[in-house]
Formats: structure tokens, C-alpha cells, sequence
């Protein structure tokens, strides 16, 4: 047998390079024990292992029992006071502070206008759909690919943003005919990498899922899906799955991650391969990022919750279920954390946890993992999209999981490019 300690030494030195020392400790798994000395034991180590995360996750815990001790009963989601706060992301300039957003500019539109649509299909107006496509054709005149804003580079994040921002605006003043579908196409092949990945950006610009997921969400909706685009794609996906079940962001050596793992998943739905992949260890993997008792889901082994991951992790889970997997977190509970963590009367808008402020990107992911607790998602027995609603009070627009973006727009806006009506 290996000498525990020489073991430890030799993965230290040849794997890891840490600088702190490793504690090794030998844990007896003899049948038999009592059960309060089992109890102490783990405590013990819990304790020995206290890192910054720990001891943020108690505060995190201590402020959602809290405000789960605050009421009773369910508090109702403030619709008009997220309208008020999404309205207003459309009507004031944002101040110096948010400069950074500067090149995520579609991903804005995106994410206001996707929560508007997703609280209710009325409440985007048709003013605000002709600015949206009046800025993004600013962005790029020739429509598409589509940069972060005005003079920078196309880029794929913010041509899946822009896509799916266009795609909520009901073919206004006639925008979606001036989509440059050819265009866009070229400019896909042009990123498409041996290993089967595409690069963000040309000439500069990773490689990840991230990557796939924008290109394959970008063509699937534009009718512009070919085997040459695929090509080597499904290998690159089933190269991130890890030990864990979930996906990192590329092949053969990265951390599984919501956010990585929701692009995989769906990218997978799009090429019909989720069978390529293991279901139940990617199953295991999101049902362990739900928390208790925070309820809420996390994006990677032993971080904190985070409302956003309602749909990273929530959305994937979603995906798995409407293919007929089954379930694999649970809904009722997600539904709490967000309706009790994530809103504060306070300040408009949805937040990651307790203690954070509410931003757009929450606002739209916590909205959107709302959304998935209402419904059940399966195909009928014609293979069409075939949701069934949960009988539960507040209901949201039900959204097609694999886009983000509300069922009658997804529906609306494939229709347009595939029978140019
Ligand atoms: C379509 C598209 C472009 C999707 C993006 C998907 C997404 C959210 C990726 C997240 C990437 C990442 C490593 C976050 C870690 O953040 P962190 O370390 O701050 O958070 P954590 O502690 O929760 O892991
Ligand atoms: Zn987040």
C-alpha cells in the first residue's frame, strides 16, 4: 500500500504546486460506530477546513433564514416595481461608474427587454422595440455581426445578444428582413477552430462553450444551422464535460461551472447529442449546486449561491427535463430563494443574494429561472414544444430554455426565418 504522507508529497510536487501545506487525515470506516461520535467528527473537519467561503456562505445562510423567518407566506414578485426599473433602463443615461458596460451594449437591450417580455409580452412597447433595432443597426449598419457598440470589433457574445434582443422585437419597422443572415454566416465559418470551438472574436478572442452556445444559438435561430458549422462541435462539448458531471469551459482540463455548463447543455439540445454526454453524473452535478438552506443553486463545487445560476444551472436542469431526463432540482424551493433573497423593497430590480445590490443581468437570469419554476417542460407526441403549467400564482411568460427568451417570441422569430413571412 501507499504511504499516505509520501502520496500527498508526490501529488503536491508533481500536480499541484501549492503553497500551502495539504492536511491529511485518516478517517475510520469501521461499521459499527455510534452515530453522536460520527456527528463530532464531521463538525470537527468542517471546522478544520473554515475558509473566507465558509464563513461567507454563514452570513449568506444566516440572512436567508432571516428573511425566510420574515413572512409566512410567499412573498408575491413586485411586477410594477420592476417594470419602474427596467423602464428606466431604457429612459436615463447610465452614470460613469457603469462605463465598463460599453461594450456589452446589445447584452443590455437584451437583458431589459427580455425581463420586460418575460414579466409580460405587453410590456415592451413598440417605441422602445424601434429604439433597440435603431441601436443595433447603428452598431452595425449592414445588419450583423454585431459588436459591443458603436467602432469596436464583432464579436460573438454581442452578436448572440443583439440576435436575441432582435428577436423580441416583433420584425418592427420591418428590421428582421434587414438582417444580413449571409453575413453573419461567413463570419461564423471564419471563427470556426480545428478542435470544433469557435473563437469570440476574429484574430483575437477564447475559445469556450461560451463560444459554441453563441454561435449555435446565433444560426439555429437565423436558419443558418449547417454540418459545416457543426463539424467536430459535439467532440469539443463532450471533451468539457468533467468528473464532477458538469461542463468547464474547455476540453480536458477546466473547472465544471453553471455558466460553461448551461452553454454546453444547450448547445447540445440544438445539435440533438445530449445523449452523446453522461445525463445522470451532469444530473447529480446540478442537483448539487442547490443549496440548503438557502434553497437557491450555486455555480461551482462549494461557492455561495447566486440568483443568476436560476437559470445557468436552473436552465440547463430545464433542458435535461424537456428531453425527458427528468427532474433534477427543486423548483418549489429555487421559487422561495428568488421571491424571498433575491427582491428587497428597498431597491427595484433583482439581486444575486441578500446583501448585494439588484443590476440588469439579475434581473433577467433570477426572472428567467422564475419563469422555469412555473412550468413543466416536456414534447408532446408530435415533438413540439409542449410546456405544462404548475399551478402556482404570479405567472410569467413561459420561455423556451435552450434561448432565454419568451416561447411566442422564440416561436415568432424562428417562423420569420424559416418561411420569410
Ligand atoms: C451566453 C453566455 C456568454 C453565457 C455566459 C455564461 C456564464 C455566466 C459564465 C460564467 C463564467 C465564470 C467563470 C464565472 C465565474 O464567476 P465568479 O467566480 O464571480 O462566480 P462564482 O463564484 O459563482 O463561480
Ligand atoms: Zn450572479
Amino acid at each position: 500500500m501507499v504511504n499516505p504522507a509520501s502520496r500527498v508529497k508526490f501529488v503536491k510536487k508533481n500536480f499541484l504546486g501549492r503553497k500551502r501545506e495539504p492536511t491529511v487525515r485518516v478517517v475510520s470506516t469501521e461499521e459499527g460506530q455510534d452515530l453522536e461520535g460520527e456527528e463530532e467528527d464531521i463538525v470537527s473537519i468542517m471546522k478544520e477546513i473554515e475558509t473566507e467561503t465558509t464563513i461567507a456562505r454563514d452570513e449568506v445562510i444566516a440572512k436567508c433564514q432571516s428573511l425566510y423567518r420574515e413572512s409566512q407566506s410567499e412573498p408575491e414578485l413586485g411586477r410594477e416595481q420592476l417594470k419602474k426599473y427596467l423602464d428606466s433602463a431604457f429612459s436615463n443615461e447610465f452614470p460613469p461608474q457603469m462605463v465598463a458596460l460599453d461594450a456589452s451594449q446589445p447584452w443590455v437591450l437584451y437583458w431589459t427587454a427580455n425581463s420586460l417580455k418575460v414579466l409580460d409580452e405587453g410590456y415592451l412597447s413598440d417605441h422602445c422595440k424601434r429604439r433597440i433595432c435603431e441601436k443595433l443597426f447603428a452598431i452595425s449598419e449592414s445588419g450583423g455581426p454585431f459588436g459591443g457598440g458603436i467602432g469596436q470589433l464583432p464579436h460573438l457574445a454581442s452578436t448572440y445578444a443583439a440576435v436575441s434582443a432582435l428577436a423580441l422585437c416583433d420584425n418592427v419597422e420591418g428590421y428582421w428582413d434587414r438582417i444580413n443572415e449571409k453575413a453573419i454566416y461567413d463570419w461564423l465559418l471564419s471563427l470556426k477552430q480545428p478542435n470544433g470551438g469557435f473563437k469570440t472574436c476574429r484574430g483575437v478572442g477564447e475559445t469556450d462553450t461560451r463560444g459554441v452556445y453563441c454561435a449555435l444559438s446565433i444560426a439555429s435561430l437565423l436558419n443558418i444551422l449547417t454540418d459545416e458549422l457543426c463539424e467536430k462541435v459535439v467532440d469539443f462539448l463532450v471533451g468539457c464535460q468533467t468528473y464532477e458531471g458538469g461542463f468547464g469551459g474547455c476540453p480536458y482540463g477546466d473547472e465544471a461551472h453553471g455558466g460553461y455548463t448551461f452553454c454546453a447543455v444547450a448547445s447540445l439540445a440544438i445539435l440533438g447529442a445530449l445523449d452523446k454526454i453522461d445525463q445522470s453524473s451532469l444530473m447529480r452535478w446540478c442537483s448539487q449546486k442547490q443549496y440548503e438552506p438557502e434553497k437557491g443553486l450555486s455555480g461551482r463545487t462549494n461557492k455561495l449561491v447566486d440568483g443568476c445560476y436560476s437559470f445557468w444551472v436552473g436552465g440547463a436542469a430545464a433542458i435535461l427535463e424537456l428531453y425527458g431526463y427528468g427532474k433534477c432540482i427543486d423548483k418549489l424551493a429555487l421559487r422561495k430563494y428568488i421571491l424571498y433573497c433575491c427582491q428587497s423593497s428597498a431597491r427595484y430590480g433583482l439581486r444575486d443574494k441578500p446583501g448585494t445590490h439588484p443590476d440588469l443581468y439579475h434581473t433577467n437570469y433570477v426572472l428567467l429561472g422564475l419563469a422555469i419554476t412555473e412550468n413543466l417542460f416536456g414534447f408532446s407526441s408530435d415533438s413540439q414544444f409542449n410546456p405544462a403549467s404548475i399551478s402556482i400564482p404570479s405567472r410569467l411568460s413561459c420561455i423556451n430554455p435552450i434561448y432565454g427568451l419568451p416561447v411566442k417570441d422564440f416561436e415568432n422569430f424562428t417562423k420569420h426565418f424559416r418561411y420569410e413571412d
